[in-house]
């Protein structure tokens, strides 16, 4: 069983994907972390961020493993867990122009499409392009979808002290970048079921997709 969750920021597809993949039995993939710890990469070795050619060249260089434990995932650089240190506002602002790279894109979805098929239970894997290009022949895909402002107020919740107004801006601002990049961008695959999450508690997004696998496994029987 295999499980493409993707939308934008701040819509829920870490915690649903995390909470489905261990409710089920699962494994997880957070591919957003994996972006983010290349980026980190890049940051540490003074990479310009603002030079496409500069970031292919060395886009093969660091070695990023991801744990797949839905209880605990991980994320490692060349074996620095970094799993803090790529949830900084840099690194978080930077992201986007590191991921649109192809030689970027190529690399992590090599990575990725290998944990997939390495996965004996099965994996929910959760980011921008999943459905589309990284697993379209996944069992099922999900895309989604909340309004910018329950988007926003969910993230600065989390960043505490955050002022909503500048975490909405920088979040659009994000995923406007995501969805126009050349690469593989955002977007909901054809066959993907959406589910617009802005007036469901977490609780009701993890049932509906847990419901949604539940059903597809049945009808596999
Ligand atoms: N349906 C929901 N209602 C309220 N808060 C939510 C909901 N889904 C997720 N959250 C909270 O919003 C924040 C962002 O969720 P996350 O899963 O990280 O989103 P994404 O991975 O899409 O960026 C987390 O603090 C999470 O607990
Ligand atoms: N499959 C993916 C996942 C993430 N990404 C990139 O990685 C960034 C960070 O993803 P994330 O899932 O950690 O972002 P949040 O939604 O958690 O803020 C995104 O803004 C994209 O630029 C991507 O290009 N493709």
């Amino acid at each position: 069983m295999i499980v493409a969750i993707d939308g934008p920021s701040g819509t829920g597809k870490s915690s649903t994907s995390k909470a489905v993949a261990a409710q089920l039995g699962l494994s997880y993939l957070d591919t957003g972390a994996q972006y983010r710890a290349i980026t980190w990469w890049m940051v540490n070795n003074g990479i310009d961020i603002d030079d496409p050619t500069a970031i292919a060249a060395v886009a093969g260089k660091p070695e990023i493993v991801s744990g797949t434990d839905p209880g605990h995932p991980t994320i490692t650089v060349d074996g620095t867990d970094v799993a803090g240190p790529i949830r900084t506002q840099e690194v978080t602002s930077k992201v986007s122009a590191v991921s649109a790279v192809p030689e970027v894109r190529t690399r992590i979805t090599e990575l990725q499409r290998s944990l997939a098929t390495s996965a004996e239970q099965g994996i929910v894997v959760e980011g921008r392009d999943i459905g589309t290009t990284v697993l379209p022949d996944a069992d099922l895909k999900i895309f989604l979808t909340a309004s910018p402002e329950a988007r926003a107020a969910r993230r600065s919740g989390e960043l505490k002290g955050a002022d909503v107004h500048a975490t909405r801006a920088a979040l659009i601002k994000r995923d406007a970048a995501d969805s126009s990049r050349k690469a593989s961008p955002l977007a909901k695959a054809d066959d993907a079921v959406e589910v617009d999450t802005t007036d469901l508690t977490l609780a009701q997004v993890i049932e509906c997709v847990v419901t949604l696998v539940e059903e597809k496994r049945a009808a596999a029987k």
